[in-house]
């Protein structure tokens, strides 16, 4: 089956440099994505294109080529779902804030309402592809609502999990370790391996049963974030013991079965996905009545959480017990580096303790901006709004966050904060200076000879 026509439901962080990287190596497919979001669209059609919506090195690029050629941003999506033979699902599938399986299982409502949407317009059959991700067993569900409501027409569901990470998005894209696609239908199964066969080699798109395709995106980043709470974990027992987790990641990781990949030591991990993802599973399992499964991952969550805490209660303690009516300058609010990207960074919750402890903050992220630290605060609902305006502000230049600070704490890992005169800074600062490192960036001699006091992770 030849597919010329693709629409994408959802304009966000996977949707867009999915899609843009698809219509840049399929130049004879014509490919719409499509939101309800009208600003989201407007960014995506911008002229200019470092006002795109989504912070990805090497998008503006792709996005300039593609665009007005064979990708499109549109929010008529009824148009979009009618004319193509395939169909991606890519919307956001937050944990659930409300009813049964609050706080744990994945808000499937946006998800239903694109079936809805599809069945809804759908006049010729099409494949429809979970790019989103969901609980095991979504598919079915999907399938349900399509036939139910799509008459005589025939839909294939295909889940085609996405396994990109922010900020290296387009070159996990451009060279995948795998693409993973699952579902019942062998020609629907083939007409997307060949979209991805254009630049993907043929034995890297895996082929799988829609529920081990479901299963094992949730176990992929189970897995992954399992591997930063476990050196998280160790990274505290460094500190009580002297010994250094750089240096019992770097022996551990050159056990081939072990690997050096993922294992900094952090301030916790964040994003939209490993807590939500994980969440997710540890509701899936206890539903089936699997607790000492469910237990058994919850504990990932459990200690990112404590890692989190326990980097704002070191800079407490460190600050002679009280940081109220002092300067704490926040060095990034991204959840990592290359990316604009805040969804459940590390930095919202320890900037919510502290201001709790009545500190001042003040917070320079190079692609963050101001208004979406206010409202990452004031989502959390700790304080009034009025409060979060007066005890946070955002800035434009690192220098200025940092002057008269009483501490700085490093959250995200932005290169350029290594290439700051930190003589300078330190000289800007109030005395003792305090550097606390949630990320191990700095060097802690040269810091400590320029008379910094340096507090990092797991040493
Ligand atoms: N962000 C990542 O790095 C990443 C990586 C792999 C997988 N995922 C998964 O991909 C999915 C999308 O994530 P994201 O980060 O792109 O989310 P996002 O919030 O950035 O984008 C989702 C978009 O969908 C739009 N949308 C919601 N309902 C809609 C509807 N009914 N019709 C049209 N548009 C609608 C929203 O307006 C939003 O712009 C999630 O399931 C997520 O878990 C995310
Ligand atoms: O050794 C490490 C690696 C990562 N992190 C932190 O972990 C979080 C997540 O990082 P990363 O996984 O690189 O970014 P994401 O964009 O969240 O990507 C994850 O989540 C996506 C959404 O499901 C998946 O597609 C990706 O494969 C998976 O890596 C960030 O806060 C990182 O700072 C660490 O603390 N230590």
């Amino acid at each position: 089956m030849k597919i010329n026509k693709i629409c994408c439901i959802g304009a966000g962080y996977v949707g867009g440099p999915t899609m843009a990287v698809i219509a840049k190596m399929n130049p004879n497919i014509q490919v719409t994505i499509v939101d309800i979001n009208q600003e989201r669209i407007d960014a995506w059609n911008d002229d200019d294109v470092s006002k795109l919506p989504v912070y990805e090195p090497g998008l503006p690029e792709i996005v300039k080529e593609t665009r007005g050629k064979n990708l499109h941003f549109s929010t008529e999506i009824d148009k979009a779902i009618d004319e193509a033979e395939m169909v991606f699902i890519s919307v956001n599938t937050p944990t659930k804030t409300y009813g049964k399986g609050k706080g744990m299982a994945a808000d499937l409502k946006y998800v239903e309402l694109c079936a809805r949407n599809i069945a809804d317009v759908a006049k010729t059959d099409k494949i429809v592809v979970e790019k989103s991700t969901l609980p095991v067993r979504t598919a079915h569900a999907i399938k349900s609502i399509l036939d139910n409501i799509g008459g005589e027409v025939k839909f294939d569901i295909l889940s085609n999990p996405e396994f990109l990470a922010e900020g290296t998005a387009i070159q996990d894209l451009l060279k995948p370790d795998r693409v993973l696609i699952g579902g019942e239908s062998k020609e629907a199964i083939e007409a997307l391996a060949s979209i991805y066969g254009s630049w993907v080699p043929q034995d890297q798109i895996l082929r799988t049963n829609v529920w081990s395709s479901e299963l094992s995106k949730l176990t992929a980043n189970a897995f992954l974030a399992q591997r930063i709470s476990s050196i998280n974990a160790i990274s505290e027992l460094c500190e009580h013991t002297e010994a250094n987790v750089s240096e019992v990641a770097r022996a551990i990781g050159m056990d081939s079965r072990i690997g050096p990949k993922f294992l900094n030591a952090s301030i916790g991990f964040g994003g939209s996905c490993f807590q939500k993802d994980i969440l997710n599973l540890v509701y899936i399992a206890r539903s089936y009545g699997l607790n000492e499964v469910a237990d058994y991952w919850e504990q990932v969550i459990i200690l990112n959480d404590h890692q989190k805490r326990r980097f704002s209660d070191k800079l407490i303690t460190t600050l002679y017990n009280t940081v109220s009516g002092k300067k704490i300058a926040m060095l990034g609010w991204a959840f990592k580096k290359d990316t604009n990207d805040t969804r459940e960074s590390a930095a919202i919750y320890v900037a919510d303790h502290l201001l709790s402890e009545q500190a001042s903050i003040a917070v320079y992220d190079p692609k963050v901006p101001k208004a979406k630290v206010y409202a990452d605060l004031n989502y959390l609902n700790t304080r009034l709004e009025k409060e979060n305006e007066e005890l946070v502000e955002v800035f434009n230049n690192p220098y200025e966050a940092i002057k008269d600070a009483h501490a700085i704490a490093i959250m995200t890992e932005w290169d350029e904060f290594k290439s700051y005169d930190w003589n300078k800074i330190y000289n800007l600062m109030k005395k003792p200076a305090f550097i606390f490192d949630g990320r191990r960036l700095l060097d802690k001699n040269s810091i400590e000879k320029i008379g910094f006091k340096y507090f990092t992770i797991g040493q």
